[in-house]
């Protein structure tokens, strides 16, 4: 059997109105992972995740979870999974435990369940308190407590932290990245917040208008991200620098004093230094650029 609890071969998906949603869009979930499904508003991960849940009707490619085809075993495949999709459906007149009472009747798990789940989203001290005064994030965590009540070995989240506060936005993380840890959850969680998926992913799939830019484990983002770095150098004349750095160090861009050097190590930064120097060019300034992940990501994002 595949290593991956969720695949999908070139899935295509079109609504009435004619415009292509998604494009050949093949994803690969391993197991054990937190899998950050990344992308703009509008680019397309909820039509994804409706379809793997299948909530949308497939029109192009296949669809498989736990090595079964969706279309064959979806009973079999759900009651394996875990999902939070769009606005959490919470009794607000109900308590936190009743809630979680109201599901578990119908998921038919032992009385003991509400308890451990409440446990693991912290929500024990709140148990008794209606939902209705809950905070946004905590209503979040009663919305995955009741993901929870079945014990699934995967988890689908669509954008959890949106609207949250800063702590709220941690509390949610800290439990996504719990529950992989200590649970052995695989989790597909979607974000249009880069610097938020890479505080918890294990692997990153980039989608935008519908296609897949960009998978595979963050790590390998991250040196795409260092291989795109450059320093940033301030002068008093970038002409004199340009012509001294002219075939020892690649310049990708003058930008008014200052210039941008292609990155390749710190030895070679200090190199770079003395020879500026050496040759009369006053530094001003000499620095690694912010080329972070959200700068990659609008760069792969707006080719
Ligand atoms: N029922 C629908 N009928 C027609 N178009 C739709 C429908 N639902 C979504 N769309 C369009 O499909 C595209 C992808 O939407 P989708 O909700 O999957 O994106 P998203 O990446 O989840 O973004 P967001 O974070 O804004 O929800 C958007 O252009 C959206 O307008």
């Amino acid at each position: 059997m595949s290593n991956y609890i969720i695949e999908t071969q070139r899935l295509d998906f079109l609504f009435r109105s004619g415009q292509p949603i998604l494009q050949q869009l093949s994803l690969q979930v391993p197991k054990g992972s937190i899998y950050g499904f990344l992308g703009p508003n509008g680019a397309g991960k909820t039509t994804t995740l409706r379809l793997i849940l299948g909530l949308l009707r497939k029109q192009e490619g296949s669809i498989t979870l736990f090595g079964k085809e969706l279309a064959q075993q979806r009973i079999e495949i759900l009651r394996r999974l875990g999902s939070l999709i769009e606005q959490p459906s919470l009794y607000l007149h109900l308590t936190g435990r009743q809630n979680l009472e109201m599901f578990r009747l119908s998921y038919q798990c032992p009385k003991k369940r509400i308890d451990e789940v409440l446990e693991m989203v912290r929500l024990t001290d709140a148990a008794n308190k209606k939902a209705k005064a809950y905070s946004l994030g905590m209503k979040q965590r009663l919305s995955i407590a009741i993901a929870l009540l079945h014990d699934p070995e995967l988890l689908i989240l669509d954008e959890p932290t949106n609207g949250l506060d800063p702590s709220g936005i941690i509390e949610t993380r800290e439990l996504i990245k719990m529950l992989n840890r200590e649970q052995g959850k695989t989790i597909l969680v979607s974000s249009h917040m880069l610097a938020e998926v890479e505080k918890m992913a294990t692997h990153v799939g980039i989608i935008n208008k519908g296609k897949l830019l960009f998978q595979g484990p963050l790590q390998d983002l991250q040196r795409l991200k260092s291989k795109q770095s450059a320093i940033e150098i301030e002068v008093n004349d970038t002409a004199k620098a340009q012509k001294v750095l002219n075939g020892h160090f690649p310049v990708k861009e003058v930008n008014g004093t200052k210039l941008l050097v292609h990155f390749e190590s710190r030895e070679k930064v200090a190199l770079l230094n003395r020879t500026l120097i050496e040759q009369g060019v006053e530094v001003y300034h000499l620095g690694l650029t912010q080329n972070d992940l959200e700068n990659l990501f609008i760069q792969i994002t707006s080719e």
